[in-house]
């Protein structure tokens, strides 16, 4: 019998590649002939599989294949089997401020508890609901009950600063502004005091975010690997334990309190909101608790820190900035929301081009048309291309920030780009303001960015504050080197005035000054 066989198995075998093959010539033909995204250019291998996307995010530098994919293929790119993205401002509006587009499928499987976050459902209406109690949380009437808190937490970053000038040390500011952003919103999330600035109790809490961010971020990218996801779940147990159990510590510190104790998301979004409407339950604070802090920290750490490292290679920006700041207010102390603080006119200005330059979202933020849309028969144009229904679409916020068409000297850091000159043309006027309609950094339309007025009174106020009490430069020797592009290596990464970024959802990477 077992000789029989053997003798057998090459004829099986040659059957199966038989079957095979042809098989596999039909897919890969259809991918590139036949399929309704044939026609538009991109890599080869992206027609035929996501790992594409996945390999650039291990690599950490999706965003810039996709600024290359686009310097190379134009401004569409097929990007995976069912994938096109742009870099337009006419694409950016098409895509995020389109009320036939929700957000992509990709997103439903992030989130593995089942119980998805008001960034991560896919339906319409229950992050209808969740946006509605979130908003309150991070408007801008919020922040004036919050300011005090967010100030008081920036004392403890500027005494530190001070403790370390004193000492004549050199301080790592990605560290600095990462601990900051998170104390922030961990009062902002739940009234607590994570206290990363001063223990070391709670660094998991950031430290893990990351972790979770780069997974979220790679599955996003190709969606196949999320079938590693339990056994990284496996892998990382013992951290997520303790991350869970210093999510739990909070939440349940909060719970202990009655509800309007704090002014937080836990006052503002569960429990009854307003008479006969109910907030979010205990099985949704969760993701919420979760995500809010991922996205409130991670991000605006990154635009301070890039912030700190742009303007320690800039003396004229750095100089005309702390005039401004120096001569508007006459202490520290005075630094915060108003008309005074949103007067400062170049400070906002360096703030745009921060985010602009290094934008704190570089990952794919895929949408698609809506299925009832589809189903009425409706299109989804994006940029004159009409899409197939069940293509995903976006567009890179890296890319379409770093695009020559909109932003002239993409890679210089210019925070004069985004004021108007004393006697502007129409023409200048004209530029300037498809300039604006092409600076998205938080998105756009009823899935943009909830928390930017947070982001923009927390950067105002950390960098106001950092500059009125100090002087601050760029570390002597290898130290000063940290953040920076590596002479040698291609694109910008080579140059050394580039803060490097990485592609997760949220990032940041080292500078000292
Ligand atoms: C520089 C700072 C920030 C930038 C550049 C930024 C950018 C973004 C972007 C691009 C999105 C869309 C993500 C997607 O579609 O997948 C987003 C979503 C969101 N952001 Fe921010 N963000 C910042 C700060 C914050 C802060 C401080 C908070 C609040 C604590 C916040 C809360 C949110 C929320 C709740 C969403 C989800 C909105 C929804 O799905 O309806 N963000 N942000």
């Amino acid at each position: 019998m077992a000789f029989s066989l053997l003798d057998t198995a090459p004829a099986a075998a040659l059957y199966t590649l038989g079957i095979l093959v042809p098989l596999a010539l039909l897919y890969l033909s259809h991918q590139v002939a036949f399929h309704p995204l044939s026609a538009y250019p991109g890599p080869l291998i992206a027609k035929f599989t996501n790992a594409y996307g996945a390999f650039h995010v291990v690599r950490r530098c999706m965003h810039l294949a996709t600024y290359n994919d686009h310097l190379k293929y134009g401004s569409v790119v097929r990007l995976g089997p069912n994938r096109l993205v742009f870099n337009t401002a006419t694409a950016v509006h098409d895509i995020y401020s389109n009320a036939r587009v929700n957000k992509g499928h990709s997103y439903s499987y992030v989130n593995r508890s089942g119980n998805p976050s008001m960034w991560s459902t896919l339906d319409r209406e229950t992050h209808h609901r969740k946006r509605k109690l979130v908003g309150p949380v991070v408007s801008e009437r919020s922040m004036r009950a919050f300011e005090p808190i967010m100030s008081a937490a920036m004392d403890v970053f500027l005494r530190q600063l001070l403790e370390s000038s004193q000492q004549g040390r050199l301080v790592n500011m990605t560290e600095r502004c990462e601990r900051l952003a998170v104390d922030i919103v961990g009062l902002l999330a739940f009234g607590y005091p994570l206290n990363t600035q001063t223990e070391e109790t709670n660094k998991l809490v950031p430290d893990s975010l990351k972790n979770l961010s780069t997974l979220s971020t790679l599955i996003m990218a190709w969606p196949a690997t999320r079938i590693v996801a339990p056994l990284v779940g496996w892998l990382g147990r013992k951290r997520a334990a303790t991350f869970h159990l210093a999510l739990r510590k909070m939440i349940g510190a909060r719970m202990a309190l009655p509800k309007d104790a704090k002014h937080d998301f836990y006052a503002l979004a569960t429990g009854e909101t307003s008479p006969g409407e109910q907030g979010l339950n205990a099985a949704e604070l969760w993701p919420e608790a979760v995500f809010f802090i991922a996205a409130g920290g991670g991000t605006v750490n990154t635009a301070m820190t890039a912030s700190f490292f742009y303007l320690s290679r800039h003396s004229a920006v750095y100089a005309q900035l702390a005039e401004e700041i120096r001569t508007t207010f006459s202490s520290g102390r005075e630094i915060r929301q108003g008309p005074r603080l949103a007067g400062c006119k170049y400070l906002r200005a360096v703030i745009d081009e921060v985010l602009r330059i290094a934008p704190a979202s570089l990952a794919y933020t895929w949408r698609e048309q809506d299925a009832a849309s589809a189903a009425a028969g409706e299109t989804l144009v994006v940029d004159g291309h009409v899409i197939p229904p069940g293509t995903e679409v976006a567009v890179n916020l890296y890319a379409l920030l770093h695009n020559a068409e909109y932003f002239p000297e993409p890679f210089n850091f210019q925070p004069e780009r985004w004021l108007a000159p004393e006697h502007e043309t129409d023409q200048e006027r004209e530029v300037r303001a498809t300039m604006r309609r092409a600076f998205q950094p938080f998105l756009l339309g009823d899935r943009g960015c909830a928390g930017k007025a947070m982001a923009y009174l927390e950067l105002s106020m950390a960098l106001a504050k950092t500059i009125w009490y100090f002087d601050f430069e760029k570390a002597p020797g290898e130290a000063g080197k940290v953040g920076e592009g590596m002479p040698g290596r291609t694109g910008w990464r080579g140059n050394k005035m580039s803060f490097s970024c990485t592609t997760v959802l949220s990032s940041a990477t080292t500078v000292q000054t």
